[in-house]
C-alpha cells in the first residue's frame, strides 16, 4: 500500500510537485493532503487537483506518513515547533528548503525524527524536474528509495552527499529562473528583429529544450556541440564572440556562486 503524502505549505513548489505526482499517477488525489494559511489558494488547489486540504498543519501530520515541509526557509522553525509533538517515530519528514541542514532540522525537532533533505525545482510541474536527495541516519535505504520513487514521478532524483546540497540549489533549484531570463532575452531580441512575441518564445524555448536534450542524449561535451553550430566565418561564432566579450560565462558563474553563498547563509538563520 502507498503511503499518504502531506504538504505543509501549498505554494509554487508544492503545487509543481503535487501536479507532477498526480499527472504521472504515482499517487491518487485521495492519498495527498496539503495545508496552507491562505484559504482561497487552498480552495483553488483543491479544485484543480482534487486533493484534501486544510488550514491545520497538525492535521497533515496526523494523516500522512510522509510530510513535505514546503514553506519558505524562514518559516521552518515555526512550522516545526507547531508539528513536532505530533510527529511520530515512523514518519518521514521531507524538506525542500535551501540551507536547512539535517543537523539543524534535527535540533529544531528536539527528538529523533526521520528526515530526508531534498532540493527539487519547478520543472516538476511538467515532469522534467531534477531533485537532489540526502537523508539522516534514521531513514532506511528502503524508505529513501520510496522517497526517490515519489520524486521520480516528476523528473529525475539523485541521492548525493549533503555537502553538495547548496550546489544543487544553484545548479537546478534556482537555475530555471536563469534559463527563463535567457529565453526571455532571446525572445526580446527576436521581437526587436521583427518576430511576433508568441512565436519568439516558441522558437527560443524549443532551441533551449533541444540543446539540453542533445547534452543529455549524445553524451558529447557541450563545447563540442557548440563547435558543431559554429560555421567558419559564420553567424554563430560572431554571436559567441559578443557573448564572450560581454562576460556571459563569467556572469553565470558569478551568479551561481552568489546563489550558493545565500543558501549557506540561510542555513545559519
Ligand atoms: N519555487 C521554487 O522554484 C523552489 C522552491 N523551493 C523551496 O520550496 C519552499 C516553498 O517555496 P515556494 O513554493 O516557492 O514558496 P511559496 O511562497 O509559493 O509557497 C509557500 C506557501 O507556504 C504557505 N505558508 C507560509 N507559512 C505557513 C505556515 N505557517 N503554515 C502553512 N503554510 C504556510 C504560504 O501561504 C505559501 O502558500 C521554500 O523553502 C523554497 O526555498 C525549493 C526548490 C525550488
Ligand atoms: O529562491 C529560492 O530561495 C528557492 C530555492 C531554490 C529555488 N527557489
Amino acid at each position: 500500500m502507498e503511503k499518504k503524502l502531506g504538504f505543509i505549505g501549498a505554494g509554487n513548489m508544492a503545487k509543481a510537485m503535487m501536479g507532477g505526482i498526480l499527472k504521472n499517477e504515482i499517487l491518487l488525489p485521495e492519498d495527498v493532503i496539503a495545508s496552507d494559511l491562505y484559504q482561497p489558494g487552498l480552495e483553488r488547489t483543491k479544485e484543480e487537483l482534487g486533493i484534501a486540504v486544510t488550514t491545520d498543519n497538525q492535521e497533515v501530520v496526523k494523516k500522512a506518513e510522509v510530510v513535505v515541509l514546503s514553506v519558505k526557509p524562514q518559516f521552518y522553525a515555526a512550522v516545526i515547533e507547531e508539528i513536532r509533538e505530533v510527529v511520530s517515530e515512523g514518519q518521514i519528514i521531507v524538506t525542500i528548503a535551501p540551507g536547512q541542514t539535517l543537523e539543524h532540522l534535527q535540533e529544531l525537532f528536539g527528538k529523533p525524527v526521520k528526515i530526508v533533505r531534498t532540493m527539487p525545482n519547478t520543472p516538476a510541474l511538467v515532469g522534467e524536474g531534477i531533485t537532489g536527495v540526502c537523508k539522516n541516519e534514521l531513514v532506511t535505504e528502503e524508505e529513501l528509495s520510496y522517497i526517490c520513487k515519489i520524486f521520480s514521478g516528476f523528473g529525475k532524483a539523485e541521492v548525493l552527499s549533503e555537502k553538495l546540497m547548496d550546489v544543487v540549489v544553484s545548479v537546478s533549484g534556482s537555475s530555471p529562473a536563469y534559463v527563463f531570463l535567457f529565453i526571455e532575452a532571446m525572445a526580446d531580441a527576436a521581437v526587436a528583429d521583427g518576430m511576433p512575441r508568441a512565436q519568439a518564445y516558441k522558437f527560443a524555448a524549443q532551441a533551449v529544450y533541444g540543446s539540453a536534450k542533445m547534452v543529455l542524449e549524445t553524451g558529447k561535451h557541450p563545447g563540442e556541440l557548440k563547435d558543431m553550430v559554429c560555421s567558419p566565418g559564420g553567424t554563430t561564432i560572431e554571436a559567441v564572440r559578443v557573448l564572450e566579450e560581454k562576460g556571459f560565462r563569467s556572469s553565470v558563474i558569478e551568479a551561481m556562486k552568489a546563489c550558493v553563498k545565500v543558501a549557506k547563509e540561510l542555513g545559519k538563520k
